[in-house]
Order: structure tokens, then C-alpha cells, then sequence
């Protein structure tokens, strides 16, 4: 691949509404976009999902911004690649930092799509021309989570995901499906529960939800397979599948029922995919998981949910979800709660540099 620069531009913008967990709420979104360009003058478009504080993984978008500056772009105009599959290789000599190689892994990717002038869907495999949107409601407030989430059916989403803890599970869980018995719901913990909340846990097996995502410890397989063992939710993990072996230890000792895959959180695309190939080849479902992301981080999670085992629909919702204007032209739209997988080359959505001119809020150029 004949790069000739990389920009980077940290952007800034408000959530319409803020974004709460049990670990804190996020009203401000700040992410670094990736602009690869090649010699012929191809722009390849990538999104670091890393938060401005290591609430969610160890990352954050100044170790991200860090790290791409001081290693992986030197690394890449180094050595190059000659395919956006050996990027992930490439940067080996740096650990971890999955949020940073996804950034400019996926930037390689959305190029590579583009020269060979193909949807980044069929690039990678992807079956689907149309995929089912879901969406998380992140608001602890009891009234406000029915009011969201009936405002969310009558735009036909496929399935609500709600947050979840030990102080609020229950009595929320069983309000809403007093209110919507039939809603395809699950709840995400991020690890708000130990093993001793396995009784609270098993209680919830009453409420028929699609999973309880990452009930136990951010970085644990062994006692989320106990827990398996004495409820009959599905556990899907999210934060404890950070790599490829991760994801295999979590199947073999059947720690969850499902996997939420998050190109940011595992590496990059052909991370992703190998999770993917290797969960559908032993019967384990997946789907997309969500970062509050812009529309560039958006459209490759369209594109990887577009493959034949992401079968639950996942956090992708459309770019009106968080942003008052997204930084992608077109927005993703979602039409009674579908998501079109775009058929022009590459991600399929142009940077919209009207916008991204009033987020950016610091830029560098790195020339090859
Ligand atoms: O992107 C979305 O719509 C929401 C994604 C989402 O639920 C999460 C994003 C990041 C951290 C968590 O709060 C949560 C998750 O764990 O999946
Ligand atoms: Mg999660």
C-alpha cells in the first residue's frame, strides 16, 4: 500500500443526552480520526474509540493519540504493508493499546476497499445487505428508560439493551417487561456483580433476557464460566474478550453464551473477524458492540455486522442516536429499525469537513 500521509484529528462534541453507567456518565465525546492517504490520492477513513478517561478499558485518547504519533505510524511508514490484513502483525511490538491499532488498522482497511473499488463489506466477507439495528438506553432513571424505549419501538429498533447494577436490576427489569412483555431486551453490567451476586443474578433468569453482558470482572473468564454454570441467561462478554485467545478460553470453558465484538476493543478488523470466524464455527452468536462512537467508527461496525454470524442485532443505531450532526455525510439512517449496508466502495460515507472543521479541536499531519 503506497501511503503517503496519515492525519490525525481529535475532535470534540456534545451528546444530545448524556450517557450513564454505573461506572459514570459521558456527556462529551471526544475520539481521534484517522485519514490515510495513498500516492494516488485515496483517503481511507479510520475512528479511535478510546474515551478521554480509562473508565471503560485501560486507554484513553491521549495514549491513543500517543501511541499511533510516537509508534504506529512511524512503524507503518517504516516498514509499510501490503495489505491491511498484516497491520495487526506490524504493530505486535507494541502491546495491547487496541484502540490505537484499530484506528489506523481500520483507516487501511476503508483504503484498501476503496482501490479495489468494492463495499469494505464484501472486502471482508460480509453476507448481509441490510442488518437490524439495536440501541442502548444509558439513563438509570426508571420513567425516562419507558419513555426511551417507547420511543425507540415506535422507530422499529430490533432489540433494547439497558444498563444494569445491583442497586437497580430487578425492579427495573421487572417495570419494563411489566410494560413490554415481549421486547427482545438484555442489560449490560459492566462487571457492576461478583460471583457472590449469583442468587440477585439468577433471579433475573425470571424476566426471558437475550444475555446479561459482562456481569463479573472486566478482565475475567474463569468465574464468569461458574456463574454460567448457575443461571440460565445467556452471559455475553464484551470487555473480557480483548484478543483472539480471550475469545477461544471463554469457548472452550463455556464462560458466556454469546460474544459482543468491538473492533476498537480487539485490534482492529482482522482481529474482529477472526473472533467472528472462529465463534460461528463453534455455534457461539455475535454481534456489534457500540463505543458512543462518530459515524467513521459507526460505518465499520456496519460493515462487520454485514458477516453471517453476527445474527443479534447490535449497538448500532443510527448517527442521530448521539450526535445533534454527525461527522460522516451521509448519516447513518435507520428505516423501521434497518441499517442498509452501503454498496459504493470503501466504509460507503464520505468525512463531512464542514463539520469535522467546528469538532476538531487539535490536528497533525504525518507524511511518508
Ligand atoms: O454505542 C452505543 O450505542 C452504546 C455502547 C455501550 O453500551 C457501551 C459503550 C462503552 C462502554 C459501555 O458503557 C457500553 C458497553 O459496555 O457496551
Ligand atoms: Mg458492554
Amino acid at each position: 500500500m503506497e501511503i503517503k500521509s496519515v492525519h490525525l484529528s481529535i475532535i470534540k462534541m456534545p451528546l444530545k443526552q448524556p450517557f450513564m453507567t454505573h461506572l459514570g456518565s459521558v456527556t462529551d465525546r471526544e475520539a481521534i480520526i484517522v485519514e490515510v492517504k495513498d500516492r494516488k490520492g485515496i483517503n481511507g477513513y479510520g475512528e479511535g474509540v478510546a474515551f478521554s478517561s480509562p473508565w471503560y478499558t485501560e486507554e484513553t485518547v491521549q495514549t491513543s493519540y500517543h501511541v499511533l504519533k510516537d509508534f504506529l505510524i512511524p512503524l507503518l511508514k517504516k516498514k509499510g504493508v501490503s495489505h491491511p490484513d498484516e497491520a495487526f502483525g506490524l504493530f505486535s511490538s507494541v502491546r495491547r493499546n487496541h484502540m490505537a491499532k484499530a484506528a489506523l488498522e481500520t483507516a487501511l482497511w476503508d483504503l484498501q476497499a476503496k482501490k479495489e473499488e468494492i463495499p469494505l463489506s464484501s472486502l471482508i466477507g460480509g453476507t448481509m445487505s441490510e442488518i437490524p439495528a439495536g440501541v442502548v438506553v444509558g439513563n438509570p432513571n426508571l420513567s425516562e428508560v419507558l419513555k426511551q424505549i417507547e420511543s425507540y419501538l415506535e422507530q422499529g429498533f430490533k432489540r433494547v439493551k439497558i444498563k444494569i447494577s445491583p442497586e437497580t436490576d430487578y425492579q427495573l427489569i421487572s417495570r419494563i417487561r411489566q410494560r413490554f412483555p415481549d421486547l427482545p431486551l438484555m442489560a449490560d453490567a459492566n462487571s457492576a456483580y461478583s460471583l457472590r451476586d449469583a442468587d440477585r443474578l439468577k433471579a433475573l433468569d425470571d424476566f426471558g433476557l437475550l444475555m446479561i453482558e459482562q456481569p463479573l470482572g472486566f478482565d475475567d473468564i474463569v468465574d464468569h464460566a461458574k456463574l454460567q454454570n448457575q443461571i440460565k441467561t445467556p452471559i455475553c462478554l464484551d470487555e473480557s474478550i480483548v484478543t483472539f485467545d480471550d475469545a477461544r478460553k471463554a469457548v472452550e470453558l463455556s464462560s458466556c453464551g454469546v460474544i459482543n465484538i468491538k473492533i476498537g476493543r480487539v485490534g482492529g478488523i482482522g482481529e474482529a473477524k477472526r473472533i467472528h470466524d472462529y465463534c460461528h464455527s463453534k455455534g457461539i452468536p455475535v454481534w456489534a458492540g457500540g463505543m458512543i462512537e462518530f459515524g467513521i467508527s459507526r460505518a465499520h461496525n456496519i460493515a462487520l455486522a454485514s458477516l453471517a454470524g453476527f445474527t443479534i442485532p447490535g449497538d448500532i443505531s443510527g448517527s442521530d442516536r448521539y450526535w445533534k450532526e454527525d461527522i460522516i455525510q451521509p448519516e447513518i439512517k435507520v428505516d423501521n429499525g434497518m441499517i442498509q449496508i452501503p454498496d459504493n466502495p470503501g466504509i460507503g460515507f464520505e468525512l463531512n469537513r464542514k463539520r469535522m472543521k467546528e469538532v476538531t479541536i487539535f490536528e497533525e499531519r504525518f507524511e511518508f
